[in-house]
């Protein structure tokens, strides 16, 4: 019996399913189905989706994401530095500083390791926030920015600003993270009419100018523990509202990450990369 060779690994408690197309083979028409059937807990294997890592035309390496209803996302800040690890670990790459080329753009990822040799953290430059409606989408005025903007939301007020890195976020500031119920405001701004490519929405609490917490409702995949471009999407949107500066601590429920919107436009992300197994699965 063969089987499809993976990797599971998580970025602060954000996991997926990664498959490395150098070994493995995959139809294209199958992606979708295969996404849902391995992020599956019961019959599955159990995770936020699944990222295929390959070879690109443009980059160094190329990532796919697909979340866990099978949706194919454009980023995922938590997958790149997953990636960053796995070809580097692996030896895909004796570099330490690549390019990963995905649906978004392309950004650069750089290895930081320790006196053992070991991966401590990767840092990601995931280029410049896009902020135009049409960048989202967005319904509205392609051409205008969504910066405190209240919408409503089934009868309910909510004030956001809009952010794509790559992928798009909707990012709601609030004033005690305790009392939000993102299982139930989530999807509602999820599947907003205003998004027709739906949105992932972030709720921030913020601390002090360069800390924030952070809860996450992502598009495909509901409640994660963490997801990197909604953090960077997060700071980006306190800086735009002169909440926060430039360099931002994020708490989020799995850990934490840095992010910093540097005066050259783009975001930087850093944190932690993690193995959870290798396995064989048989679906
Ligand atoms: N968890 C990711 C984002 C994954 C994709 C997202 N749900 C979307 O549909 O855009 C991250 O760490 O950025």
């Amino acid at each position: 019996m063969t089987g499809l060779k993976f990797t599971k690994m998580h970025g602060l408690g954000n996991n997926y399913i990664y498959v490395n197309l150098f070994e493995e083979r995959l139809r294209e028409e199958e992606l979708a189905d295969l996404a849902v059937r391995v992020s599956n807990v019961n019959t599955g294997i159990g995770s936020d989706g699944m990222i295929l890592i390959g070879p690109s035309e443009r980059a160094d390496f190329r990532m796919r994401v697909f979340n866990n209803d099978g949706s194919e996302a454009k980023n995922c800040g938590n997958g790149l530095r997953m990636v960053a690890k796995y070809v580097y670990d692996r030896g895909l790459t004796d570099k330490d500083q690549f390019q990963i080329e995905t649906l978004g753009g392309l950004v650069e990822a750089k290895i930081q390791t320790g006196s053992d040799g070991k991966v401590e953290e990767v840092t990601v430059d995931m280029g410049p926030p896009r902020l135009l409606k049409k960048d989202l989408p967005m319904l509205g005025d392609p051409e205008s920015k969504t910066i405190s903007e209240t919408i409503d939301v089934d009868g309910v007020p909510y004030t956001i600003t809009a952010v794509s890195m790559g992928n798009p976020h909707a990012v709601i500031f609030v004033d005690d993270i305790t009392q939000v119920d993102v299982a139930a405001v989530g999807p509602a701004i999820e599947f907003h009419p205003l998004f027709p490519e739906r949105v992932n929405v972030e709720f921030i609490q913020v601390v002090g100018r360069g800390e924030i917490i952070f809860r996450v409702w992502e598009r495909g995949s509901g409640i994660t523990q963490a997801c990197g471009t909604g953090a960077c999407a997060a700071a980006v949107a306190g800086i735009l509202n002169a909440r926060l500066d430039r360099k931002v601590l994020v708490h989020l429920l799995g850990g934490d990450l840095v992010i910093e919107w540097k005066e050259d436009g783009h975001v930087y992300m850093t944190g932690p990369a993690e193995y959870v197994c290798d396995g064989v699965y048989y679906g």
